[in-house]
């Protein structure tokens, strides 16, 4: 690098000295620390970005965030070119990054990566990065900080566009680098004219279920997904929603509400309890990327019944798959094409869901925990549809399927206009178009759900009642060394150490459709053990003693 570019970190990165005794990772939700630790980190991870966008010569983003975790925590991750997670090949570099304890060995790091790499640097070509944040308040300094960053590199230029989901800053990131326009208010205007599209093509003698049901009560995490619900609410004709714990009315980001606490939890979250019995309810987490339905029971003491990833995912599948066995019934188009749809889950999925869609004849996939796994799958069918348990999912359309459903649409238009055949691509095609491709994301979930329920004529009752979740446990183990568990098959198998699996084997085999996996977390320091059985009693007494099997093996 020349003086000039070496001068330029030098000065900035020596007021951004990281905090001495602390060491961070990029885990499979980026950074995340206490806020107070974060400034060097953020300022790194904003070098980094301008980097990756030299290298791929794309629009980058950077979001700061630490989603549902509490709020004095924060956050920062990077939105790749295609608007999904960092590549992973890049981690290791960023870490290194993060931990490098000078600026001396900074800049040292990043003269071997550029090399390494081959980045054209020094101002010979231009880096664009998009900064966004949730509603921390630690996060305007930190956003600063990442501005810094960027413009420590010659050549990069940083848009700060302030207060946003992280779904919708990996959208703009995404349709960016289509040549789209990509503005938030490009993302209110088609998540809401394609979900109006959606509404208008509901079948006459389907469009009603009954009154009580017609009013969708939002559980915004206090943090920023309530905020844009209620812009994007006012250009969604025909569908009545009330945000609660919007964070205008003073409650604590995450603290007692959000969608993490409902899923984990399973209790309403606060501002929600028996004068809420039988209504329709939904719950963001807090930067908006999770979204869980839960009903509260009459007779409440705060127990609800939860509608989670698995449930919205078996909805949108089986809304996907009329569309589709409609388009293949038409007659005498050209071009015909069996689209190739494929269901993604980690084994976190209800057992109960996985053998629902199994019964509908739709192929099931497995990956590891992590939405890279799943979107990475995803990404390999005509249609994909993945969806974690806690609400993290989307459904992705191959750009070749989409221009198949665009020309099928010209040609059903032209030839037999008003036809089912014509309806079911219009659909599918306004479907591509609402339900977010970069990340999943909760307000484009939202919208899914409503318009698929109306479409439906369902209840949220009805819908929950497509299968019954078997009860599970999840429980934590602290050990001394979580990395010591190695696993295979999607985290369903442990290969060490050994002799645990067979252990697990032997426990489960005792219980009536006991399923049981541990996993060390990639976001906590803990062994995780997932059990389900007919029962809760049988699925808590199966993960309580697996849960001492991992002590017993690893303590
Ligand atoms: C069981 C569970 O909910 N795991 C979560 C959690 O990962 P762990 O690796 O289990 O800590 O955080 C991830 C990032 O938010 C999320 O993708 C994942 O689903
Ligand atoms: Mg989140």
């Amino acid at each position: 690098m020349n003086e000039q570019q070496q001068s330029l970190i030098l000065e900035s990165s020596s007021r951004f000295l990281p905090p001495q005794g602390v060491k961070l990772s990029y885990g499979t939700a980026g950074f995340r620390a206490d806020a107070s630790l974060l400034q060097s980190t953020v300022y790194r991870v904003g070098i980094l970005a301008a980097l990756r966008s030299l290298k791929t010569q794309s629009v980058i983003g950077v979001m700061i965030t630490a989603s549902h975790n509490k709020v004095s925590d924060n956050g920062v991750k990077i939105a790749d070119p295609n608007g999904g997670m960092l590549s992973q090949h890049w981690e290791p570099f960023a870490d290194a990054l993060a931990n490098a304890p000078s600026p001396q060995e900074l800049i040292q790091l990043i003269n071997e990566f550029v090399k390494k790499e081959g980045i054209q640097f020094d101002g010979v070509k231009h880096a664009e990065i998009l900064l966004g944040r949730d509603t921390r308040p630690s996060g305007e300094a930190l956003l600063e900080a990442a501005k810094e960053g960027v413009a420590s590199i010659v050549g990069a230029v940083a848009m700060d566009l302030g207060i946003l989901t992280t779904p919708q800053l990996h959208w703009m990131v995404w349709a960016r680098n289509k040549g789209m326009k990509a503005s938030e208010q490009d993302y209110v205007e088609q998540l809401s004219s394609s979900f109006r599209c959606l509404m208008d093509l509901i079948p006459s003698q389907r469009s009603k279920f009954d009154g009580t049901n017609d009013k969708l009560v939002v559980d915004g995490a206090n943090g920023v997904g309530g905020l844009k619900l209620k812009v994007l609410e006012k250009l969604l004709n025909g569908l009545l929603i009330e945000v609660r714990n919007s964070s205008e009315d003073g409650g604590v980001l995450n603290e007692g509400v959000g969608a993490d606490y409902v899923q984990k939890e399973k209790v309403a979250p606060h501002g929600f309890g028996s004068s809420d019995a039988g209504i329709r309810c939904a719950s963001l987490d807090g930067d908006a990327d999770r979204l869980v339905y839960f009903t509260v029971n009459p007779e409440s003491s705060g127990a609800i019944d939860l509608v989670d990833g698995d449930k919205i995912l078996s909805l949108f599948a089986l809304f996907i798959r009329e569309q589709l066995s409609i388009l293949n019934e038409r007659e005498g188009t050209k071009n015909n094409h069996q689209a190739r749809l494929g269901i993604v889950q980690t084994a976190y999925a209800n057992g109960a869901s996985t053998n629902y869609l199994k019964q509908l004849g739709l192929e099931i996939n497995l990956t590891p925990t992590g939405v890279k796994y799943l979107h990475e799958k995803a990404a390999e069918f005509d249609i994909g549809i993945y969806f974690e348990a806690n609400g993290h999912g989307t459904i992705l359309f191959s750009e070749s399927f989409v221009g198949w459903l665009e020309a099928t649409t010209n040609e059903l238009s032209a030839r037999s206009k008003g036809s089912d055949a014509e309806k079911a691509a219009l659909r599918l095609l306004a479907t591509s178009r609402l339900i977010n491709q970069a990340v999943g994301d909760a307000l484009s979930g939202v919208l899914l759900v409503e318009v698929i329920l109306q479409h439906m004529g369902w209840s949220i009752h009805r819908w929950n009642e497509l299968y019954h979740d078997l009860p599970s446990r999840q429980l934590k183990v602290k050990v001394a060394d979580r990395t010591a568990v190695i696993t295979t098959n999607a985290e369903t198998v442990v290969v060490s150490p050994p002799g645990l699996q067979e252990a697990i084997n032997n426990e489960t085999g005792k219980y009536s459709q006991g399923r049981c996996f541990v996993r060390p977390s990639g976001t906590e320091d803990v062994v995780r053990v997932y059990a389900e059985a007919s029962s809760q009693e049988a699925a808590d007494s199966l993960a309580n003693s697996v849960a001492k099997l991992v002590d017993q093996f690893l303590g």
